[in-house]
């Protein structure tokens, strides 16, 4: 819902502004997140978040929300998501605004955590939210990925954490998503994550500095801890 505030004397302002919701976000920073199934996104963020108060939004953490809610829109989303294939653009885009609007008061930036899964993706969410300041790349083998879905699927009750919705998973990251990094790259946005096995929380190295609130390194390496 947009909120309009214009002057009552015409006579004398003949001038109206409008602030809509659109315009609250039109200035956002945002940082897209992208990975393969089970790299590592959502933990990452959360350590993000933790250090720099970012907002952090899932795109498959609001679909599974939808399928939650029990909705018309959820079932078919459910049935999608469980072939482990996309869900129409413009709806995880229409999520992922909304959501954004929700927090924009109390944001000092967002992660996109999920998204976008293919360039198209990416080139509708410039044309309706706005452009990324940074992509970060959470690099991980495949079969590091696979082993980590497999030992979550024991616990998570997630429909798509079995070895055939996996490997259809993994198959579409390459296919789809990867070109999303070569497209960003060519903006000099990209920083790959190289997790690294850490106890402590971040490894402050590479001479970091402070790129858009987050932790940089020389070489635009980011390192994180984690492990394989
Ligand atoms: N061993 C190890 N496990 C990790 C690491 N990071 C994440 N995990 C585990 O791997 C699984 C996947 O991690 P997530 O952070 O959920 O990965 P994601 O990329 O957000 O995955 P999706 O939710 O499927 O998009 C979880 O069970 C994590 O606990 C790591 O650095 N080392
Ligand atoms: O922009 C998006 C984000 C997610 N999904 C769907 O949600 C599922 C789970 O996504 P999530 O990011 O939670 O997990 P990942 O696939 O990265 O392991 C995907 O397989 C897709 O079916 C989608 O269609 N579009």
């Amino acid at each position: 819902m947009g909120c309009s505030v214009s002057c009552s004397n015409s006579a004398s302002c003949s001038r109206q502004i409008v602030h809509s919701d659109d315009d609250k976000i039109k200035d956002a920073k945002i940082i897209f997140v992208v990975g393969g199934p089970g790299s590592g996104k959502g933990t990452q963020c959360e350590k993000v978040v933790a250090k720099y108060g970012y907002t952090h939004l899932s795109s498959g953490d609001l679909l599974r929300a939808e399928v939650a809610s029990g909705s018309e829109r959820g079932k078919t989303l459910q049935a999608i998501m469980q072939k482990g294939e996309l869900v129409p653009l413009d709806t995880v885009l229409d999520m992922i605004k909304d959501a954004m609007i929700a927090k924009a008061d109390v944001s000092k930036g967002f992660l996109i955590d999920g998204y976008p899964r293919e360039v198209k993706q990416g080139e509708e969410f410039e044309k309706k939210i706005g452009a990324p300041c940074l992509l970060l790349y959470i690099d991980a083998k495949g079969e590091t990925m696979v082993k980590r879905l497999m030992k979550r699927g024991e616990t998570s009750g997630r429909a798509d954490d079995n070895e055939e919705t996996i490997k259809k998973r993994l198959d579409l990251y390459y296919k789809a998503t990867e070109p999303v990094i070569a497209f960003y790259s060519s903006r000099g946005i990209v920083r790959k994550v190289r997790l690294v096995p850490l106890v402590i929380g971040y490894c402050h190295c590479l001479n970091p500095q402070e790129v858009g609130g987050t932790l940089i390194g020389e070489n635009g390496l980011v390192v994180m801890a984690g492990a394989e």
